[in-house]
């Protein structure tokens, strides 16, 4: 494996599509690797682009202008960081050998909609998921429940993330308020929703997987320890690492992670949802790239989510042990406003062990994640504590 230097002709480029948090993050891991880096994002300054070798502002679901950006940058691999991509064309590019599409164009569309996932999971790998239907209307929504996904379920835009669109509802006088939320949530209009049967899981995981090359040179699958995590109306909220469970619960995870992960193929790293109840195991959704929930590896892990996903892809070997519990807590915008300013940043890293990141974004809004707080502690509980509390010491102002 060679990498080249940067802005010659050697130079092994990147390219990211979708340049968020999360991007921002494997960008700066590539770039200590010495690759050349693309951020490419829906908006001007989004957080990748601010760290980035070179910048474009264009729609990603437009698949003319995705291919004539590749064609002339020239990149060897694109990684998608979100899921509004117009799938179709990566998966073009990569069969005319115009660049490598991490982990594969595949798996970016069968993930970017909650159909081509769900479907491959229940149907054809037949793992344990909530049942589920699809609707293209009100009317049609109304009697997949009624059928038998009953109440309380959960109702998503087939193309949504971050739980925007989402709703659990627990009777019928709230299904038209879900459907009507959904139609606005989606990041594409489709017009088509999922409606799950609600899980009454006792705790949830991320199982960050990684599939990198190992020492035979083939490629391997390796786990982190699992991320348990709080959600609210979808959205992560807090997570920690590792999540303690049960043997059976634990080797169950796994084999759900192996087989969603050997179907996608590929390299680079994915975030295997999962509920658990007891010994039960149901498979929820999975990403195929870093994940929100992840973030803690940057404080907990050796090699975080970010650098795991930044060697895999460049086919580098992988270390994905810990270094101490840790935890993460979220840090909104708490308004709707241009170029906002962040207090107390200097009281939150007093506490004990702790760190933040504040990501960039241009504009911030009540519920837009803008940074988040980072802690160890000698158990979760202690990160937990010093996470939230110093995400609670950075207040946004205008
Ligand atoms: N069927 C279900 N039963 C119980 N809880 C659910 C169900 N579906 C979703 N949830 C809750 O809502 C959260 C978000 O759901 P989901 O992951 O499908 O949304 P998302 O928009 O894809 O979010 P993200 O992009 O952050 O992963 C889950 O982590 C879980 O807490
Ligand atoms: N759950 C998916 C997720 O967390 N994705 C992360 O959020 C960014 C979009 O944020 P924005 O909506 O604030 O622009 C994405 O670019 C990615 O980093
Ligand atoms: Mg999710």
């Amino acid at each position: 494996m060679k990498i080249g230097t940067p802005l010659s002709p050697s130079a092994t480029r990147v390219m990211l599509l979708g340049s968020g948090e999360l991007g921002k993050e494997v960008i700066i891991a590539l770039q200590r690797l010495g690759v050349e880096v693309i951020a490419v994002d829906r908006y001007a300054n989004a957080p990748g682009h601010q760290v980035a070798h070179r910048s474009h502002v264009i729609n990603m679901a437009d698949g003319k202008a995705l291919r004539a950006l590749i064609e002339q940058e020239k990149p060897h691999l694109v990684v998608p960081e979100i899921e509004a991509i117009a799938t179709e064309m990566l998966v073009e590019i990569e069969r005319a050998g115009l660049a490598e599409v991490i982990p594969t164009a595949r798996a970016a569309q069968l993930t970017m909609n909650r159909e081509g996932i769900r479907r491959l999971a229940a149907e054809t790998l037949q793992l344990p998921t909530s049942p589920y239907a699809f609707a293209e209307s009100l009317e049609a929504l109304q009697s997949a429940i009624d059928r038998g996904i009953g109440y309380p379920c959960v109702i998503k835009p087939v193309m949504s993330s971050s739980g925007k669109g989402q709703s659990k509802i627990d009777g019928p006088d709230d299904v038209k308020a879900a459907w009507d939320y959904a139609a606005s949530g989606g990041r594409v209009e489709l017009g088509k929703v999922i409606v799950e049967g609600f899980i009454d899981f006792d705790y949830e995981i991320t199982q960050l997987t990684v599939r990198a090359i190992g020492e035979k040179n083939q490629v391997e699958t390796y786990f982190c320890e699992p991320i348990g995590h709080l959600q609210v109306k979808g959205d992560y909220v807090e997570s920690w690492q590792p999540q303690v469970m049960n043997e059976v619960a634990l080797h169950k995870s796994r084999e759900i992670a192996k087989a969603v992960t050997d179907n996608l193929g590929g390299r680079g790293i994915f975030g295997v949802e999962l509920f658990i109840k007891g010994d039960q195991v149901w498979f929820s959704e999975v990403s195929p790239r870093p994940h929100d929930t992840g973030m803690v590896t940057m404080a907990s892990q050796v090699q975080s989510e970010f650098d795991l996903h930044a060697r895999a892809i460049l086919g580098l070997p992988v270390d994905v042990s810990m270094r101490a519990p840790g935890a993460s807590a979220v840090i909104y915008g708490g308004m709707e406003a241009e170029g906002i300013t962040f207090e107390g940043v200097d009281k939150a890293l007093r506490v004990p062990q702790s760190d933040i990141r504040l990501f960039g974004k241009p504009v911030a809004f009540e519920r837009r994640r803008m940074g988040v707080a980072l802690a160890n502690g000698k158990d979760t509980e202690e990160a937990r504590e010093r996470a939230k509390l110093a995400a609670s010491l950075v207040k946004p102002i205008k």
